[in-house]
Formats: C-alpha cells, sequence, structure tokens
C-alpha cells in the first residue's frame, strides 16, 4: 500500500516520462515500463480517488503543445484510448459495452492501432484548412504547413459536394523503409536516430521547418470524423469510414467488422501472428462498437471513449544497456560481432545477446559500448539492435572496433575484398572454425549425425580427438566413454550413427563441406552434375558455371577449395574411411531396375552427354564403371570408342550402341509412369 507522498511522486516520475515522450519524441523508458507504471497509477488511485492530482496522467491526454506551432483548440476533444492487456481485459469491455447498451450482442469495427501519432484534418468546402496534433487533448499545435507535405493526404476531397466543414482524425505513421534509412542518415550526420518509427513520426510531424516534413516518408491512415457539419445520417462508425475513403482519404482496408466476442478474438490472434510482415508498426487491435447510438449511449470517461478499447500486442521493444561486443568465428572464418547485453525480456524471452551481422551494422547503428539499446524481437526474429543512444547523464563509451587477430587462434584477421567480412585467416589452424565446421557437417541437413552436437564437438576438438573430418570416423568407444557425461550406452549409439552416415547422399556429402556459398540447393545441383565427388574435384571454371545454380563466385569458391590439397587429402581420407556418397535415383524411379549390372559407357554420345546417361543407369540401380574388366557386364559405345571397346570385345563383354541406351532407358522410364 503506498502512501500520499508515493503517489505524488509516482505522478512526477510519469509526467517526467510523458514530458519526454509527447514533447521531445525521445522516451527514456521502454513503452511496457511506462505503462506498468501507469497501471499501479491507476491502482492507487482507484482506492485512494481523494488523491486525484488534477496534473495526473489519468486524467489528460499526451502533453502540452510544444511552444513553435500556434496553438489550436479542438472542437471535439481528441482523446486517448483505454488499453486491454488480456483476453479476459477484452471480455470485460465487451461485457460492458453490452450491459450499457442493453444488447447480448455488439457488433464491433475492428481496426488496427497503428503505431504513430494522432493526426486532426479540418476540411472546409472540401479544402484541407488545417492540420493539427492532439496536444493535451483540448489544445493541439497548428502544423498544417507540415502535414500539407504528406503525399497521401489529399488538399482537396474527391466529391463535388463536399460538407461545409469536416473534422477528419488519424494516425501518421513513417514504415519500416523509411525509418531505418532515415536512422542511417542520421548516424551519418552524427544527429541523434530515433528510437523507433512512432517518435520518428512524431518528430517529423512537429518540425518547424516543413521542408524537413517533407522529407520523412509520413504515410495518414483516416479511422473517424472528428466532426462534420452535414450527412449525418451514418447508422455505423463503419460507414463513416466509407465515406471517408470515398473522399479520397486513405483508410486501413484490414478494418473487420466482428460480430461475436470470439471473432474478435480471432481477429486480434491471426492479426499478431501476421504482424511481422507488415511495413509500419501496429501496437495492437482497436475495438469499436460500431453503431453510433449505441456509441452515444455507452458515452465517455475522463480521457477515453467508454465505447472503444485499444487490445495491445505483446511488447516487440525494450530497451536494455550494451555491455560488450563480443566476436565469433564461424566455419569459413567470418568474423561476427555479438553485442552482450543487460538481459531484458522482450517479445516473451529473456534476450542477453544480439548478432550484429557484421562491421557496418556497428557504424550504421552508430554504436558505443554503454550505450542505451533498443531491443526488438518480432514474432520469431531473432532479438536485433535497432537503435543506440547515448546513455543517460553519461559520457558514452569507445566504439567496437574490430580486432586484428583472430579472437580464438591469434592468427592475423583479412578483411574481403569489398571490406564488408572480416575472416580469421587461420583455416583449420583455428579451433573455432573447426568447431564449427564439424558442428556443420554432423548436422541435419548435411551427415545427419544422431547426438553429434556442439558440445560434443567442443571436447573432442579441445582434446585434439577431432582434427578434421575424417577424425570423425575413426574415433573409437574408449574415446568416447572417457568424455563427460558420456555413457556406453550412449557412446554405442554414437558410434552406431556415425556408421550409418557412411552412406550419405553425394548431395548431402558435398553441402558437408561447407564450401562457402554451396547451400543444400547448389549441393544437389551439384551432385546431380557430376554424380561422383572426384569429377566434382576435378572441375575446371568452364564446367562449373555452365551449371544452373553456379555463377562465377561460387565458381570460385568451389575451385579456391578443391585446390587446397588438404581438402582433397580429407576427401580421400572419408572415402577411405568408408564413406560411400550415394548418387540420388531420381523420384519415382525403381532403384532395383538395374540392380547388379556392371555398366561401362565409352566414346562420344549424341543424344546425351555421357554424365547424363551415368547418372541416369545410376538411378535404377546399376553401377557404371571408368574400366573394361571381367566383371563388367556390358558395355555402351558411341562413335570414336577405342581401347575400351577393344577390351570388351577381347574380354568377351557384350557391346551395345547410344540407340541401344537410350531405348533401354526410355523402356525404364515408361515403366516407372505407368
Ligand atoms: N515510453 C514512455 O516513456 C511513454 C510515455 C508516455 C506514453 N507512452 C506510451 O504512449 C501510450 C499512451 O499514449 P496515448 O494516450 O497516446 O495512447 P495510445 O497511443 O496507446 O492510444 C491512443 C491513440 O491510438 C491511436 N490510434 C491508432 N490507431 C487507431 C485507430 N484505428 N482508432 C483509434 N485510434 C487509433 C490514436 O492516435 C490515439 O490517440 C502508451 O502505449 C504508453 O506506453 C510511453
Ligand atoms: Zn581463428
Amino acid at each position: 500500500m503506498s502512501n500520499k507522498a508515493q503517489y505524488i511522486s509516482l505522478v512526477e516520475r510519469l509526467n517526467q516520462l510523458s514530458s519526454a515522450y509527447y514533447t521531445q519524441d525521445m522516451p527514456l523508458v521502454a513503452d511496457q515500463e511506462y505503462d506498468q507504471l501507469y497501471q499501479e497509477l491507476v491502482e492507487i488511485e482507484q482506492q485512494q480517488p481523494q488523491w486525484i492530482a488534477p496534473d495526473s496522467p489519468s486524467q489528460r491526454v499526451g502533453d502540452k503543445p510544444l511552444d513553435g506551432f500556434q496553438p489550436v483548440s479542438h472542437l471535439k476533444p481528441m482523446l486517448s484510448l483505454n488499453n486491454a492487456f488480456s483476453d479476459e481485459e477484452l471480455a470485460d469491455f465487451y461485457r460492458r459495452c453490452s450491459s450499457l447498451a442493453a444488447k447480448d450482442e455488439l457488433e464491433l469495427c475492428c481496426e488496427y492501432k497503428l503505431d504513430g501519432v494522432a493526426l486532426s484534418l479540418v476540411y472546409e468546402h472540401g479544402l484541407l484548412v488545417q492540420g493539427a496534433t492532439r496536444g493535451d487533448g483540448t489544445t493541439g499545435e497548428n502544423i498544417t504547413s507540415n502535414v500539407r507535405t504528406i503525399r497521401n493526404i489529399p488538399l482537396k476531397l474527391l466529391t463535388n459536394n463536399p460538407p461545409a466543414r469536416l473534422e477528419v482524425r488519424g494516425e501518421v505513421i513513417m514504415p519500416h523503409t523509411g525509418f531505418k534509412a532515415f536512422n542511417e542518415r542520421a548516424v551519418r550526420n552524427n544527429t541523434k536516430p530515433f528510437v523507433n518509427p512512432r517518435n520518428a513520426a512524431a518528430g517529423s510531424l512537429r518540425q518547424l521547418d516543413p521542408a524537413i516534413t517533407s522529407e520523412r516518408p509520413l504515410a495518414f491512415y483516416a479511422y473517424s470524423i472528428g466532426d462534420i457539419s452535414v450527412g449525418t445520417d451514418f447508422t455505423t462508425h463503419y460507414e463513416q469510414l466509407e465515406f471517408l475513403s470515398s473522399l479520397g482519404l486513405t483508410v486501413n482496408s484490414t478494418t473487420r467488422i466482428c460480430t461475436s466476442l470470439q471473432a474478435a478474438v480471432d481477429y486480434y490472434e491471426q492479426t499478431d501472428r501476421e504482424r511481422t510482415l507488415l511495413a509500419y508498426d501496429i501496437d495492437g487491435i482497436v475495438y469499436k462498437v460500431n453503431d453510433l447510438a449505441l456509441q452515444q449511449k455507452i458515452g465517455f470517461v475522463a480521457r477515453a471513449p467508454r465505447w472503444a478499447v485499444a487490445r495491445k500486442f505483446p511488447a516487440q521493444e525494450a530497451f536494455t544497456t550494451l555491455i560488450d561486443v563480443e566476436f565469433q568465428v564461424g566455419r569459413t572464418g567470418a568474423i561476427t560481432p555479438v553485442a552482450r547485453l543487460e538481459p531484458v525480456f522482450v517479445g516473451g524471452v529473456t534476450v542477453s545477446n544480439a548478432t550484429l551481422h557484421n562491421m557496418d551494422e556497428i557504424s550504421r547503428l552508430g554504436l558505443h559500448l554503454g550505450d542505451r539499446v533498443v531491443i526488438r524481437r518480432a514474432g520469431d526474429v531473432i532479438p536485433q539492435i535497432a537503435a543506440a543512444l547515448a546513455p543517460e547523464g553519461k559520457k558514452r563509451g569507445a566504439i567496437p572496433a574490430l580486432p586484428t587477430t583472430c579472437p580464438v587462434c591469434d592468427s592475423l584477421v583479412e578483411r574481403d575484398d569489398n571490406f564488408a567480412v572480416a575472416r580469421c585467416s587461420g583455416g583449420v589452424v583455428c579451433s573455432a572454425q573447426r568447431k564449427a565446421s564439424l558442428i556443420h557437417f554432423a548436422s541435419r541437413k548435411a551427415f545427419d549425425i544422431d547426438g553429434f552436437g556442439d558440445k560434443l564437438i567442443d571436447q573432442l576438438v579441445n582434446l585434439n580427438a577431432l582434427k578434421g573430418f575424417p577424425d570423425v570416423f575413426s574415433l573409437s568407444f574408449d574415446q568416447l566413454i572417457a568424455l563427460d557425461r558420456f555413457g556406453e550406452k550412449s557412446a554405442s549409439k554414437l558410434l552406431l550413427a556415425i556408421e550409418a552416415s557412411k552412406s550419405v547422399s553425394l548431395a548431402r556429402f558435398i553441402y558437408a563441406l561447407g564450401i562457402r556459398e554451396v547451400g543444400e540447393a547448389t549441393a544437389l545441383e551439384l551432385a546431380r552434375y557430376f554424380g561422383d565427388i572426384h569429377r566434382l574435384v576435378a572441375a575446371n571454371r568452364e564446367t562449373l558455371e555452365s551449371i544452373d545454380d553456379v555463377g562465377p563466385i561460387v565458381a570460385g569458391h568451389i575451385l579456391t577449395y578443391f585446390s587446397d590439397e588438404k581438402h582433397r587429402i580429407a576427401i580421400d581420407q572419408l572415402l577411405a574411411a568408408g564413406v560411400e556418397p550415394q548418387v540420388e535415383s531420381a523420384s519415382g524411379v525403381d532403384a532395383e531396375a538395374l540392380k547388379g549390372l556392371t555398366i561401362v559407357l565409352t566414346g562420344s554420345f549424341t543424344a546425351m552427354n555421357r554424365n547424363e546417361a551415368k547418372q541416369r543407369l545410376q538411378s535404377y540401380g546399376a553401377k557404371v564403371a571408368g574400366s573394361v574388366s571381367a566383371k563388367t557386364s556390358r558395355v555402351y559405345a558411341g562413335p570414336g570408342a577405342g581401347s575400351k571397346l577393344a577390351k570388351a570385345e577381347q574380354l568377351g563383354v557384350e557391346v551395345f550402341s547410344e540407340d541401344d541406351l537410350i531405348e533401354l532407358l526410355a523402356t525404364l522410364d515408361s515403366e516407372v509412369t505407368e
């Protein structure tokens, strides 16, 4: 239970925060924190109504207008909205409204709660004559010249028969792309970035120089009629929105009418799932009783209508402190800066790290150690630092610098030609690179070795028991059970999984090598094309670039990889250890049709290239060998066949033509499709 002095200081703190938020457009704390304090205030005021201070934020909307603008008195007060933070609170709202309206079922107009700034527009005889902020709800700021620069606000309404006077209310927002671009520019020009798009919109709208506003990417969405001189034959709020739209004002097309509480909840949930895909921020759904007569009946409370409520989404944004920036070394040596943060709860999880991607990101954000940072975690997306600000009342720390040597192996750090990526030059010497490559090698989309996870790899690399990929296949039972928390059962299980992984597909094998920019799809493409790892190793640039998925850059990475003798030796060792990359059969193919046959192809084929022929034969289960021996079942020879043909005749192996081969494949293909 609080005493009156505590109550007064709570009012003062909230007013200080409101002034920073509304007047300076530079919040000191996250909305979530403000909302919590506000909630405390409301609870105290409910218990001690005699304490309520006239300047309590519960008694007014927003904050005092800025001095630089002419004051505007609103004809009807511009109110705020009451919040609902849970489904129960929404249900309470619904119940309260239906009881006040004396109706069981209510029609609700459901609208996105755009996270921007409220704006009032006055049109006289169809011409825009005034734009004003909400201010404290009674008195706003005249920002007409700024408003005129917003592209989607019509200066003249699209009608031959405009009302003598119309006041439109809506929200001005700044879309994500514009916000990002704006902050990047601010950092470059050494001016203050904005914390989020809402504050950017508010700050942009209240520039004393309209030329500045005109450069900011702002948009306006109308959400209600404040006042209208004629034509008040509307019966619902939704009809009013349609009317505004017909006049050329932008009305959000996502607005829905819900006829039950359940439908309203469903709309909220669906929007919450999809909101990360929107081009702008929304912070909730606004539910409005649709029937205007019922709105009248339900009425208002001090600072908000009683017939509307804002059901808030969980916060996606929080403020915290940047403690340090550390550098992680990835599998190709790429060095990634990672922010260590004062732990903060955002988007349903506690966040204590955030990737910074690369050094450019640090300069783009203008990040300094010890900064106050805004963390965004939208949906399942990994947490990001959205903005960085100087800490309150303290000098800014140092700008994190790229280390000159690898934090793990001390090798020199090199930067790519275009300076976008920094890399440890240590290669396999670097245990961080080795660990990361092995994690990738054993991962689900590569060798898929169950139980071969990060912690195990960490231990084995530290013990020097895993110096490269081939060592995976020489791990012993004794070696494994000697490890931390490794029993006999898990050791046997792991060895079985390693054994099973030897029949990995060629595509996964190639992917597992971790060649730069060779992802799953490219690996599959390479496997299909070459059908054999040795052929890939030997491929030249021309052949590589002739493959669909492979451009000059990827071809370069592949060539560099295989030009390294260490890599070629490792591949030979893998094969020697019993790894047998399998060539995938095309889908629907009978992989057994040619099982047991060993085929040799020789000469040049005209209708298909030899490699394609080889892959197709393999997909039907045939073994395709490079030379003729006593084990050869048959030979297909094209024109120009030489020594192999002679050898076959000598050994009495049956020889067929290219046409025979085409016929065979055609028959097999047709059997599959039937
Ligand atoms: N971080 C801070 O220090 C700090 C300080 C003060 C206030 N705040 C934040 O400001 C908010 C309270 O401010 P508020 O009183 O402006 O309320 P609000 O922004 O939560 O809700 C009211 C506003 O919603 C807007 N809105 C958007 N879409 C709408 C729609 N479809 N229909 C109707 N209105 C719509 C209108 O502009 C309206 O004025 C809280 O979220 C609070 O966290 C934060
Ligand atoms: Zn290193």
